[in-house]
């Protein structure tokens, strides 16, 4: 499973959230190529079932972002598995993937598998400190990619700005440099002037908070991602 590859424009949805029947329709009408449920916290089994439910009757992918492992939930179509290649402690990256894979390694359809090298660049995010992060220099974001492509082999090469609206050169600039692992870009995007002008540097954008702020904008920034040819 990853299709992620294809993909030019995801929502991130918070299971934490509320979101009408009706909104939830416009998101999931709205052309994007894929849905993610997920949240640094506040992500219970129920909440993360709860909002499956109501996206399975939809004809759109939707994808479990795992930040616990008491989450998990069966029939998603896939499973992110982050790793936060900038944290400073090893369980980020190693450890509770490790746990995991003892606790449920015979069961698992690996195919359904998308592990995704995590580098967090915005100090204020949740998911920066919860992860016990550092902040990256620009060189080190570049060594960051160069291991996820070559060493690691991961699919995904995740910048996360969660929250605040990265630096389009610097996005550009690692796009350029990886041939298979695709570049998905994250954070602060509430416009289609910033879809278009993210989509222009990464492979794939991913379109969160807005959602709950501003649906009008959110479901604008669907159709300036898809048209990029990046
Ligand atoms: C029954 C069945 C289908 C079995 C399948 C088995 C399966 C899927 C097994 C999993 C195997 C595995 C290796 C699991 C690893 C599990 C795990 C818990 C890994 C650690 C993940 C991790 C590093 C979490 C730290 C936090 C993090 C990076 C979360 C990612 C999401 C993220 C950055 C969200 C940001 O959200 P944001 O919008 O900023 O958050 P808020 O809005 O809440 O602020
Ligand atoms: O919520 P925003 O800031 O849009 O970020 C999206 C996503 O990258 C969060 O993981
Ligand atoms: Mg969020």
């Amino acid at each position: 499973m990853n299709k992620l590859s294809e993909w030019k424009h995801v929502f991130k949805l918070d299971p934490q959230k509320t979101l009408s029947d009706h909104d939830l329709q416009l998101i999931l009408e709205s052309g994007t190529d894929a849905v993610i449920i997920g949240g640094t916290d506040g992500v219970t089994f129920e909440n993360v079932s709860d909002l499956f439910d109501r996206v399975q009757p939809y004809d759109v992918p939707c994808l479990l972002e795992v930040s616990d492992i008491e989450v998990i939930a069966p029939e998603f179509d896939g499973y992110l598995i982050p790793m936060v290649l900038n944290s400073r402690e090893k369980k980020w990256m190693l450890d509770i993937h490790h746990q995991a894979v003892k606790e449920y390694g015979d069961i698992m359809d690996w195919d359904q598998m998308v592990v995704e090298g995590y580098c967090v660049l915005n100090e204020k995010a949740k998911v920066f400190k919860h992860a016990n992060c550092y902040l990256p220099d620009e060189e080190d974001v570049l060594a960051y990619a160069r291991m996820a492509e070559h060493m690691f082999h991961l699919p995904v090469f995740y910048l996360e700005y969660s929250g605040t609206y990265g630096d389009p050169e610097l996005v550009k600039k690692i796009t350029n440099e990886l041939q298979h692992t695709t570049v998905v870009y994250g954070g602060g995007i509430r416009s289609s002037k910033q879809a278009e002008e993210m989509s222009a540097c990464a492979d794939v954008i991913v379109v969160g908070n807005v959602l709950y702020e501003d649906l009008d904008a959110a479901l604008k920034t669907v159709s300036v991602a898809k048209k990029s040819n990046f």
